[in-house]
């Protein structure tokens, strides 16, 4: 099995003053390609954190994090943008979704940032739009987008580079109840139409419970449940 994601010995703590707050106490964890994860945690138990960490956007205290086998510890921040922009998609909980563009440019938008996007690109952003059912949308400008839609936009985006992994932070966080369970439904569909890990961080016990594998962030410990939340 190919590991896309490891923690080896992830400790993160802040600096207060004199006082030391340790969030992320010694975590040990491997993400394989093709998992689905769920992570919960109550407010404040880290997770903001951990995303961080595992995204390469801070700087772990003890231990590291290794993408594709590649430890962030051991690189500069350059090399680290350019390994996150390949092997890493994200979605967030506000769809970050630039106005002045289309859906379809938004999708492109990870390759549009350093280069124009090929035909083939171009053909792929399509094809992922119309696995998130949004083949009639492709020239609409997010504010011409529902909230689902709009997300759903956010998701086809996060797998235009062909990500080993994606990171999501509350991907359903803004959504009422029909449409936070047709994202569901889509990204479990999604998991199994894509070779990737996928991370979701998420308050929403029924999507956890939905996952097959759940982790919860808890005492700077990430622990593994069998049982529902
Ligand atoms: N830059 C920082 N400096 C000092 N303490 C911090 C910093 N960032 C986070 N913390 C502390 O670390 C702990 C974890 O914060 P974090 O934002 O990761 O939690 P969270 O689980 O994402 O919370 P929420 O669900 O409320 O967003 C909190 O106690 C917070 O005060």
């Amino acid at each position: 099995m190919k590991c896309n994601l490891q923690c080896v010995n992830l400790t993160k703590s802040y600096q207060i003053g004199s006082q030391t707050q340790v969030v992320l106490n010694n975590i040990n964890a491997s993400f394989n390609e093709g998992e689905i994860i769920a992570i919960m945690g109550a407010s404040g138990s880290g997770k903001s954190t951990l995303l961080n960490m595992l995204a390469g956007l801070d700087i772990s205290t003890e231990g590291e994090v290794l993408l594709v086998g590649q430890s962030y510890n051991k690189t500069n921040e350059t090399k680290i943008s350019s390994l996150r922009n390949k092997h890493m998609g994200f979605v967030f909980q506000g769809h970050h979704l630039l106005s002045e563009f289309s859906a379809l440019e938004n999708v492109l938008m990870p390759i549009s940032i350093s280069k124009k996007p090929s035909n083939d690109q171009t053909e792929y952003a399509k094809k992922l739009m119309d696995q998130v059912g949004l083949s009639h949308r492709y020239n609409h400008k997010p504010s011409e987008l529902s909230g689902g839609e709009r997300q759903r936009v956010a998701i086809a985006r996060s797998l235009v580079n062909r990500p080993d992994v994606v990171l999501m932070d509350e991907p359903t966080g803004n959504l009422d109840d029909d449409n936070t369970q047709q994202v569901h439904e889509l990204i479990v569909q999604l998991n199994q139409q894509h070779p990737a890990t996928f991370i979701i961080v998420t308050h929403n016990r029924d999507l956890a419970n939905g996952l097959p594998k759940r982790y919860l962030l808890k005492n700077g410990q990430l622990i593994e449940v069998t049982e529902d939340f």
